[in-house]
């Protein structure tokens, strides 16, 4: 990106909060389109992996065949945020995951699917997030918590001991949803990493 033009950021349109992500980047300014087909990858700025289902999210990305070329953009260095489902898409392995789900290594995480418990599915709580003035409200439905992280992963933020907003490099990852409510500061820090901050 120049740093003269402004960003554009697609935003991974298999599954799950698809609008919501898209409303909360539109309302920072930026312009955010669906990504559904390989070809609509190119020229972007970042890609947000939204959350929902990650079997069918990692399911959808053979289906559809984006699978190839997400990869190659995310090996290429373009910036990325996954929130929840979009977390687990984005780690290299899977706890609790289906047998088959393959998910895309953008992070060197293993994480685990549903891991704060059948009781607990949904609820929510107060995260202070590393870089954020004051903590934010962490939505959590069916979360993920990050078991196990790389050298080069940036821990951002933790509940209960456990990881649930990681960085490594320019891909930023949170298993509660940010997309979720009206603190956007999530999707702000993401965009200065796009910026290059
Ligand atoms: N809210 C969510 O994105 C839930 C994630 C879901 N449990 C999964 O495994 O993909």
């Amino acid at each position: 990106m120049s740093p003269t033009s402004d960003p554009v950021i697609g935003v991974l349109a298999l599954q799950g909060d698809v609008e919501e992500h898209l409303t909360a980047l539109a309302s920072l300014g930026v312009l955010a389109r669906p990504v559904r087909r390989a070809a609509e990858l190119a020229r972007l700025d970042g890609i947000v992996i939204p959350g929902g289902e990650s079997t069918t999210i990692c399911r959808l990305l053979d289906v559809l065949d984006l699978r190839t070329a997400l990869t190659g953009g995310l090996q290429a260095g373009l910036p990325a945020f996954g929130s929840c489902a979009g977390m687990i898409v984005l780690a290299r392995d899977i706890l609790d995951g289906r047998p088959d789900q393959r998910p895309l290594g953008a992070i060197d995480m293993v994480v685990r699917r549903n891991a704060f418990g059948r009781q607990v599915d949904s609820f929510e709580r107060s995260v202070a997030v590393a870089g954020l003035d004051s903590p934010m409200t962490g939505v959590f439905i069916r979360a993920p918590w990050v078991e196990e992280a790389g050298p080069g992963v940036e821990v951002l933020a933790e509940v209960d001991g456990h990881p649930v907003a990681v960085r490594q490099g320019s891909v930023l990852a949170t298993a509660f949803h940010p997309e979720v409510g009206d603190d956007l500061r999530l999707h702000e820090m993401f965009l200065a990493m796009v910026s290059g901050g």
